[in-house]
């Protein structure tokens, strides 16, 4: 999934071998698939539906406690592996929704070029606002992943976002499959303009988006 490399990358950088050294002040991640054995991408989906869980259950209150019980004991599990941002596996495994991260939603990447990128999901009980709409602090994020990925893709790494404007055109549903295309729009110097529109599966215009990523300068973090 990462033959197209940014030229801006070291090769390192995608191809698995470390997360060393740093351009500017950003650092080098592996973004290869991370060595994951097969129970990371399960553990993943289990902690989302835990997420799920966590916002729309009703439960007596010795329920809450017995879950505190098994909360506590899955944190005295984890917590001697904490690694620092680009060698723990969450985030970079591309092959799984949301690069394998909890911060990210469950979608997938299903094309990516130079001219687009299109990745695919649904949102869940986790993301609703109000009303099963999903909230409206979500959709950025999903825009603002697409808008990394597509500048990505058209070498203009390592760019951050400067700007990033939505428009709600029409309430976003969860558990409905839906597509985001996201393409470069134009470039001006460090500065690269993105738009992305958000569809259902009829064609439906939910939401789309512009933003502006701008080319770090060395040292910038
Ligand atoms: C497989 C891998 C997948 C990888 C997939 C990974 C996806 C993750 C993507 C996540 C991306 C993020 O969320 S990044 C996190 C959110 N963003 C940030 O934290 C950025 C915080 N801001 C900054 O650090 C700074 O503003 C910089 C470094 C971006 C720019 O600062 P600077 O270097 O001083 O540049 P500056 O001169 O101000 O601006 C440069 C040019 O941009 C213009 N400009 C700057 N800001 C704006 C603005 N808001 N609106 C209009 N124009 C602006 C200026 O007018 C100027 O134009 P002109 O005079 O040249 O014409």
């Amino acid at each position: 999934m990462t033959d197209q490399v940014d030229d801006d990358l070291d090769s390192a950088a995608v191809t698995g071998s470390s997360a060393v050294g740093r351009r500017g002040g950003f650092p080098k991640l592996r973004m290869q698939a991370a060595d994951t054995g097969p129970d990371f991408g399960p553990f993943i989906e289990a902690m989302r539906t835990l997420q799920d869980l966590a916002v729309s259950v009703d439960a007596p209150d010795e329920v809450y406690g017995a879950a505190l019980s098994h909360a506590q004991a899955m944190i005295d599990l984890l917590d001697p592996y904490r690694a620092p941002e680009g060698e723990s596996p969450a985030g970079r495994v591309l092959d799984l929704p949301g690069r394998g991260s909890l911060l990210m939603v469950p979608w997938q990447v299903e094309y990516f070029g130079p001219d687009l990128v299109r990745s695919r999901g649904s949102f869940r009980r986790y993301h609703v606002g109000g009303n099963n709409a999903v909230h409206g602090g979500v959709i950025p994020l999903l825009f603002d992943e697409m808008f990394g990925f597509t500048s990505f893709m058209a070498k203009r790494s390592v760019s951050r976002t400067g700007y990033l404007h939505v428009n709600y055109r029409k309430v976003t549903p969860i558990d409905t499959p839906l597509v985001v295309e996201s393409r470069v729009d134009r470039i001006e110097g460090r500065k690269t303009f993105v738009v992305a529109e958000l569809r259902d599966e009829d064609g439906t215009l939910l939401a789309d988006a512009e933003g502006l990523m701008i080319k770090l300068l060395p040292g910038q973090p």
